[in-house]
């Protein structure tokens, strides 16, 4: 503490006997004091105010202002309350001690003074009041310390029992200074019942053998609020004899809701507020201890939404996130209190399902569950019908720890997904070899790529009008060691699971481009190379950058790589998805549709994508010689393609009938075993050079080009659609003569005529009956105006006549319509004529 002594204290001597002034200052000067002197009470206000004095002497008995008032009013100046001041009072005069004391005199001396003494006394006080000050401050200090730290403290005397708490400690527990005993009967009070015990015993103790406590506990504050404190004690002994007992108490409600709240975000999904992955393990080990125990049953479900991915594609993440939030809310209300909805993760929840009786009821749950999705789900604007797969394993019988609880659900899921959606799988013994398998071919796969066990086959693909090798696919294979080739579908799945299709991709593609550039150097110039490349290729890798990265390095043009992408590469965000492909198609890549037919590829999905190749898929070749509805596909396929200018290639071909049937409808290209196998980029050498290819019987020649002619006797009429048609592709020819038209039918391969109704000379009608009668295969469309519809019905009743197209017409629907005309000419399937009801008029969408 510093209680240092000014080095000259200045002290106002306040008496209006001059003789006592001269003489204190006789007294006192010679000490190294300096003095200042006020004949009255007001002449010490106004010294006052002009520099505050260490130290006051004042007289009490003077006319005018007394010094007790004096006294009183210097306590209220600026700086006045903590300045000693000392009153001169007449000897023994108790009752001006006392009135002086009561004004803030802080002491007295009485008349006569001992003159020799006084300097000692002032200098005394002087010291006693710099040490109350110091004092003060350091008690301020530690009061604010203790309010910012929420800290408070008390002690407990022994030997009187006396107590002390300080400020911050009755805040903490919300009582005021005055409104008790500070005792530990009363500390103990302020904690909520449940509490006590604890307390009291560690005090028990620190109180007889002196051993100190830390502990966190609850207080119940007066006005019913709880706050948490850390509450620490020892005591102060004597030999072994305690003493005293001192501790502090802080407050740490903040801290703990903190900790409380990162606790629950770690155990927390935050989307859904649902237990996360890490709860649900901690659930399902206290679950099944209680299960052991109790002989009750316990079962977890695991659910995938199904198709979420084309929710989260098609209407956007907010969307995506809505309806796992509502399918979270819809599963906490189909289970009971006790069992534990949580979110592993994407769409993927898992279901604890406690204190079963049997396990029969975990099936009816599994059903209950199914129905929960039942209500189609209102998102906003939109309303989703979204259905779930479940799998299902119950404890005891399917596992006996979380980890393998776990994994039997999910290979019961991927049962349950096998089966169809919306369907719920019980585990079973058979689907645990599947899952060792699974977790066996993963871990081995890690290595496959480090260690050169991945190799590829190319399998040719041959020109149907040339009959020659024009190009090659990559097929990936696995030489694993002691278990030979494995399949790509046997392990390309996992890897798109895993991630590990990334790196799998890119060695794939860095590779087949560097076997075509060698290709190439050997002079098989001409070849190109198609790659396999899957969805999550194309969601996580910046395929274009990847791509002309790899053209670099192996130098190979970008027009002989080929890139193959299954549908679910095309179902995923589509702008994202049509803006890669369209940098793809800017680098000079073709793009191919694989396995086209099987998924949901439609005319109009399709004419969003810059495709340029339609692999038709191996399903369907396989029956174009044994059903009618498989030869049918193919020949739409291969019409649909042809009618969006995309070239056609036969996957799995592998007789000479699937051959023959896509010669007639003129598919552009064939892979299959029929031609080769895929082979070891050696063995495709040899038949490279061996210059392979399939004979010219086994080819169908050019297809014939589509021949289109139009007749009216108005010529603007004429350049009008051979404008509106002239980038179709057709070979047009036109005439304004009903009799020229057929001579030209006569001497070229026409395929679709269009005509005017109303003709000079032979009239429309007349015309398509002529060529109906010598050239039925030729398709008759009919251009007419509305007046004249009544005219044309007798030609739809003779079925001369397939379509109907109005004047003036729309260019856009006049194409098409054109269009459908040539591939019922080239299918040789005539479309009966509709009856006089229904005259379809071809202005309109059909
Ligand atoms: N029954 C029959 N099958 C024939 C015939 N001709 C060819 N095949 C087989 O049909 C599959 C054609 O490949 P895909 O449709 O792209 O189907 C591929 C492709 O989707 C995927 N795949 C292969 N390599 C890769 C790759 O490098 N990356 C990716 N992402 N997928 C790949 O694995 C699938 C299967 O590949 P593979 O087992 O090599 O099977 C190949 C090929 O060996 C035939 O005449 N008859």
């Amino acid at each position: 503490m510093n209680t240092a002594l000014p080095p000259q204290a200045l002290v106002l001597v306040v008496d209006d006997d001059t003789m006592t002034r001269i003489l204190v200052t006789e007294a006192l000067e010679p000490e190294g004091f300096r003095i200042e002197e006020a004949a009255s009470g007001l002449e010490a206000l106004a010294a006052f105010q002009r520099g505050v004095p260490d130290l006051i002497l004042l007289d009490v008995a003077m006319p005018g202002m007394s010094g007790f008032e004096c006294c009183a009013q210097l306590r209220l100046l600026p700086g006045g309350a903590h300045v000693p001041i000392v009153v001169l009072t007449g000897n023994d005069d108790d009752d001006s001690i006392k009135q002086a004391l009561e004004a803030g005199a802080s002491d007295f001396i009485s008349k006569p003074m001992q003159w020799r003494l006084l300097a000692h006394r002032l200098r005394y006080l002087l010291r006693a009041s710099s040490a109350l000050t110091e004092l003060n401050r350091i008690q301020e200090s530690l009061s604010h310390a203790q309010a910012l730290a929420r800290l408070g403290n008390w002690e407990y005397r022994l030997a009187d029992g006396d107590g002390y708490w300080s400020p911050e400690l009755l805040r903490i527990l919300g009582l005021d200074a005055d409104s008790g005993p500070t005792s530990f009967e009363r500390l103990l009070q302020c904690l909520p019942e449940d509490q006590r015990p604890l307390l009291l015993e560690a005090f028990m103790e620190l109180h007889a053998s002196g051993t100190g406590y830390s502990l966190e506990h609850r207080v119940q504050q007066q006005d019913g609020g709880e706050r948490i404190v850390f509450h620490q004690a020892e005591a102060v002994r004597e030999g072994r004899q305690v003493l005293l007992m001192r501790g502090t108490m802080q407050d740490i409600t903040e801290r703990k809701r903190q900790e409380l709240r990162i606790e629950y975000l770690a155990n927390h999904d935050a989307l859904t507020d649902l237990p996360n992955r890490q709860l649900l393990n901690d659930r399902i080990g206290q679950a099944i201890v209680h299960a052991r125990r109790s002989g009750l049953y316990l079962a977890t479900l695991m659910l995938d939404l199904d198709r979420f991915k084309f929710v989260n594609d098609s209407y956007g993440h907010p969307v995506g996130d809505a309806l796992l939030q509502e399918v979270a809310r819809r599963l906490q209300h189909a289970v009971r209190e006790g069992d534990t909805v949580a979110r592993q993760g994407g769409d993927e929840f898992v279901i604890l399902l406690t204190d079963l009786p049997d396990s029969d009821t975990a099936e009816d749950i599994a059903k209950k569950v199914l129905a929960v999705f039942a209500e189609p789900f209102s998102l906003g604007e939109h309303t989703l019908h979204v259905s779930t797969s479940i799998g299902a394993s119950v404890f005891p019988a399917d596992g006996d720890s979380g980890d393998t609880l776990l994994k039997t659900a999910d290979a019961a899921l991927y049962s349950a997904k096998d089966k169809g959606r919306n369907a719920y799988q019980f585990y079973n013994h058979k689907m645990g070899v599947l899952v060792e398998e699974r977790a066996e071919i993963e871990h081995a796969l890690h290595q496959a790529l480090a260690q050169g066990e991945l190799e590829l086959h190319y399998q040719p693909k041959v020109n149907l009008v040339s009959g020659k090798i024009y190009g090659m696919e990559a097929l990936l294979r696995w030489r694993r060691p002691g278990i030979g080739l494995v399949p790509p579908d046997r392990f390309i799945p996992l890897a798109e699971e895993t991630g590990m299709i990334i790196a799998i991709g890119e060695w794939v593609l860095r590779t087949a481009c560097a076997q075509l550039g060698v290709w190439h150097a050997y002079g098989f110039a001409h070849l190109t190379m198609a790659v396999n490349v899957s969805a999550r290729q194309f969601r996580q890798v910046d395929m274009p950058q990847l791509v002309r990265a790899v053209l670099a390095d192996c130098g190979v043009p970008a027009h002989c790589l080929e890139l193959e992408l299954t549908e679910s590469v095309l179902m995923q965000n589509r702008d994202l998805v049509v803006r890669a492909l369209e940098q793809l198609k800017e680098i000079g890549v073709t793009l191919a549709l694989d396995d086209f037919g099987t998924g949901y590829s439609s005319l109009s999905y399709l004419k969003q994508f810059p495709i340029d190749v339609v692999k038709i898929d191996q399903s369907f070749i396989h029956d174009v010689t044994d059903s009618v509805d498989g030869a049918s596909l193919t020949r739409s396929i291969i019409a649909m393609a042809k009618s969006l200018h995309l070239a056609t290639v036969a996957e799995g071909v592998e007789t000479e009938g699937q051959l023959g049937f896509l010669n007639t409808n003129h598919c552009d290209a064939m892979q299959g075993y029929y031609f080769s196998r895929p082979l070891p980029g050696a063995e495709m050498d040899l038949m490279l050079y061996a210059g392979t290819r399939l004979p010219p019987e086994s080819c169908h020649a050019v297809a014939p080009q589509r021949v289109l002619l139009l007749v009216d006797d108005e010529e603007h009429i004429l350049s009008a659609l051979r404008r509106s048609l002239r980038k179709e592709g057709y070979q047009i020819l036109s005439t304004t003569n009903a009799q020229e038209a057929l001579e030209l039918v006569a001497s070229h391969a026409v395929g679709v005529i269009l005509t005017d109704a109303r003709m000079p000379g032979m009239s429309g009608n007349e015309l398509l009956r002529r060529i109906k009668g010598i050239y039925p295969e030729i398709v008759r469309v009919m251009l007419s105006g509305y007046p004249e519809l009544h005219s044309v019905t007798a030609a739809i009743n003779e079925g001369s006549v397939y379509k109907f197209i109005t004047k003036p017409w729309d260019e856009t629907l006049l194409k098409d319509h054109l269009l459908e005309a040539f591939l019922r000419f080239e299918s040789g399937v005539q479309r009966p004529p509709r009856g006089p009801h229904g005259i379809e008029i071809s202005n309109r969408a059909a």
